[in-house]
């Protein structure tokens, strides 16, 4: 779908029709084909002027396609035949050029782009590289070590920096259309040959082969495992060394590689899902699409600890005004140093004054009566939680929403005290709240739906990937989490160490492994947690504490670390051993070793050699087992759902695709028999059983993931 019309008299201009972001498809590159043959032929044409309708140039190759056989014209001949046209091109970019759709515009001859315009090769982010010409034509236009950053990121740039790169022509505040039309009757005789990108050398750059090499190390250092940026580097690099056609040869070589790889189908399926995931439905059938959301122009925050500052802050950059609560005066100032701290670093780095008129920090919560919205991030403990609730009730307008930052506690138990059950929900925010992207949205039993959408929107509004999930101990996120941590823990027991169990998690791509994870974030927060609720307690041996708790097998041995002030980082012992409290470097520490030695000796645990397969099947197919009985209790909407959480939230690697996915990956069947045999090497830790739908997958053929959903029985949603 290309739309062709005459303008100007002597101007084609051919549209890229396929809303919402004008992907180039079959129907459209055939269209594309079509109209350029037309106005070359046609006498009267003397310039052609490409756009995408609706302001949109274009959003690149249409990912939906990859999956299946990729039909209609390619992309690279399409591409030629514009450059190689005896008429100039012109790309008029709006919106976005990305991609393909970036591509297509580098065989145009000219490009001019309006200033809100974003362009980029984000190929890489799909597991691909940038196959239509792009590792080849960038770097002939902007130099080696531009396009090298550009491709191995698939960063997005301004038009205003796609000027100083010498990627456009112009920059237009006004129609991008019309000064592409202006600019192409103006060059009309020019000739083209200079403006042919495929006949340029790439701009000279001193030691390129260093240039490569250095790009190499550090796609291989940023992102472990991940054969697309490698690809990236070896296609640009072949641009510097090759003529440009065995540079094309070897940019499709490459992609031919990453194309039928299944990083590739990971990261794409990791694409659809993050969208999918912001369509919630709820079981009366409200939905993204037919529920309004209320404007929160006025929020309050209570609380100033870590996540109260996060969140504070996520809510000020996105311009709400935002009231913030705390209970004594050294708290508040405490808070209040930190908030403004962060915005006015945020604010220097993006050269902007930081928005702290936005602020208010207060004792009264009578100062909340006029917020659209509260956000409950006070200490997580039940009770502390419904006398705030309750509180609240006292002095917020009658329809203002209450929404508690809780991380797993009974979202209908924190309403029921208060006047307004349909308007509380859950905002689970991820530590630090302004950076992490994942915001769970939990739904209450009596939450109502615009509770939901306002929720959702505001998740939406201040950058966040949002989820709605049910209410159950944990949600949908750190319900899976406790049991892998179970598992890394009972890993210990067997015979491996901390540096182990994270080198086979961050060689399976993990920016960090488990306990690495766990001295960052302290470990006495789960220790305070596991007293809360009851797992420590009074009678419990402190010299040999029981390995069997609540019916079931429990290590003691994070306990014990805390009851040695092994906090992590910030006492500079944890798991692992720092220079000093708050350092972030983790050393190997032969007290740990001892420790854990002297512990299987206490309870006469032979130590045996555990590989790197074991940690993960063990760790990943531990957190799939749960994910499949969160779907059956309905607490996610499917397993890409799950899947977003853990990529957004627990730092899954994107090119696994997510837990569910992996599984998917790996084979239904291969994750039943492991499960099946860990649960009968393990009989006491009843999580390792495989879930009931796990096995009815299997048993009806391991259907591909898209079809999960409907292989559940009985299925009541509790969101
Ligand atoms: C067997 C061997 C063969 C090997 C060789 C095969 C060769 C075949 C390939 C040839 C070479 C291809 C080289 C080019 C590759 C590419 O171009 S890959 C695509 C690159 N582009 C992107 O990655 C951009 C992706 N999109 C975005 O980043 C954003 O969508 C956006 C454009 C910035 C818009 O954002 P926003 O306004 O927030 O909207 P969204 O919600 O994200 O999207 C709206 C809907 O549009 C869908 N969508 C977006 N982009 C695409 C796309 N490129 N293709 C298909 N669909 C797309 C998105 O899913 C949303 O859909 P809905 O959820 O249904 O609304």
């Amino acid at each position: 779908m290309a739309r062709y019309t005459r303008v100007k008299g002597s101007i084609a201009l051919i549209t890229l029709t396929n809303p919402p972001v004008n992907a180039l498809s079959a129907a459209v590159r055939r269209g594309i084909v079509e109209s350029v043959s037309r106005a070359l032929k046609d006498e009267q044409v003397k310039a052609v002027v490409f756009c995408g309708e609706n302001e949109k140039f274009c959003g690149g190759a249409d990912i939906k396609e990859f999956s299946g056989s990729v039909s209609g014209p390619p992309l690279v001949p399409m591409i030629h035949s514009m450059e190689a046209g005896e008429k100039p091109m012109v790309a008029a970019i709006e919106g976005v050029a990305l991609g393909g759709g970036l591509e297509l515009a580098l065989g145009c001859h000219y490009r001019v782009a309006n200033t809100k315009a974003r362009l980029g090769l984000p190929e890489v982010t799909l597991g691909l590289l940038p196959a239509a010409g792009g590792t080849q034509r960038l770097p002939r236009l902007i130099g080696i070590p531009a396009a090298l950053e550009l491709i191995t990121t698939g960063r997005h740039v301004s038009a205003q920096e796609a000027l100083q790169l010498g990627m456009v022509d112009q920059v237009t505040e006004g129609n991008a259309v019309q000064a592409a039309m202006e600019l192409a009757l103006s060059v009309i005789g020019h000739p083209l040959n200079p403006c042919r990108l495929s006949l340029r050398a790439p701009v000279w750059a001193p030691d390129v082969d260093g240039v490569c090499d250095a790009a190499l190390a550090q796609v291989k250092q940023r992102s472990r495992g991940v054969m697309a940026p490698v690809a990236c580097v070896q296609a640009v690099r072949a641009a510097a060394m090759l003529p440009y056609g065995k540079g094309m040869e070897r940019e499709r070589q490459l992609m031919d590689t990453l194309f039928r790889s299944g990083q590739a189908q990971a990261m794409q399926y990791a694409f659809f899902a993050q969208r999918n995931a912001g369509k919630w439905i709820l079981p009366n059938r409200a939905q993204w699409n037919n529920t309004k959301a209320r404007e929160v122009q006025r929020a309050g925050v209570i609380g100033l600890g870590t996540m109260g500052q996060g969140i504070a802050v996520s809510l000020v950059k996105a311009g709400i005004s935002v009231v913030a609560i705390e209970t004594d005066t050294k708290q508040l100032e405490w808070g209040k140093k930190a908030v403004t701290a962060m915005l006015q670093r945020d604010a220097q780095r993006r050269g902007v004054s930081p928005p702290l008129h936005l602020l208010t920090f207060t004792l009264s919560f009578h100062q909340l009566r006029d917020v659209d919205l509260v956000i409950e991030a006070v200490f997580e403990d039940m009770n502390l939680k419904k006398r705030v609730f309750s509180d609240l009730c006292k002095v917020l307008r009658v329809n203002a929403l209450i929404c508690t930052n809780t991380s797993g506690l009974n979202v209908d138990e924190l309403a029921a005290v208060t006047d307004r059950q349909p308007l509380v929900v859950g905002m689970h925010f991820f530590a630090p709240a302004h950076v992490m992207k994942l915001l769970e949205v939990v739904y209450g039993s009596r939450s109502s739906p615009e509770a939901v959408a306002t929720a959702m929107a505001l998740g939406k509004r201040i950058g966040k990937v949002c989820v709605t999930v049910g209410n159950c101990s944990g949600f949908v996120g750190n319900r899976m989490l406790k049991l892998y941590l179970d598992q890394s823990v009972y890993l210990l027991e067997e015979g491996a160490t901390p540096e182990q169990v994270d080198q086979a998690l961050e060689e399976f791509g993990f920016a960090m492994g488990i306990f690495k994870v766990g001295d960052l974030s302290g470990l006495d927060v789960g220790w305070r947690v596991r007293k809360a609720s009851g797992l420590i307690g009074p009678d419990v041996d402190p010299v040999k504490p029981s390995r069997w708790r609540l019916g079931r097998r429990y290590c003691p041995l994070p306990d014990m670390l805390c009851q040695q002030g092994r906090f992590g980082q910030k006492t500079g012992r944890g798991w692992y051993l720092y220079d000093s409290p708050g350092s972030k470097e983790a050393k190997s520490d032969p007290e740990i070793q001892n420790f854990l030695e002297d512990y299987r000796r206490k309870y006469g645990i032979i130590p045996r050699r555990i590989t790197s397969q074991e940690v993960i099947e063990r760790c990943a197919f531990i957190l799939a087992n749960e994910g499949f009985r969160i779907l059956e209790d309905g607490i996610a909407a499917g397993p890409e759902h799950i899947d977003v959480i853990y990529l957004f939230g627990y730092g899954w690697p994107r090119h696994r695709g997510g837990p569910m996915f992996y599984a998917s990956q790996v084979g239904l069947s291969v994750v039943l028999e492991k499960l099946e045999h860990y649960h009968r090497v393990h009989p006491d830790v009843p999580s390792l059983e495989p879930s009931r739908l796990l096995r009815r997958l299997v048993a009806e053929g391991s259907p591909p993931i898209q079809q999960w959903k409907s292989h559940i029985k009985n299925l009541r949603s509790h969101l």
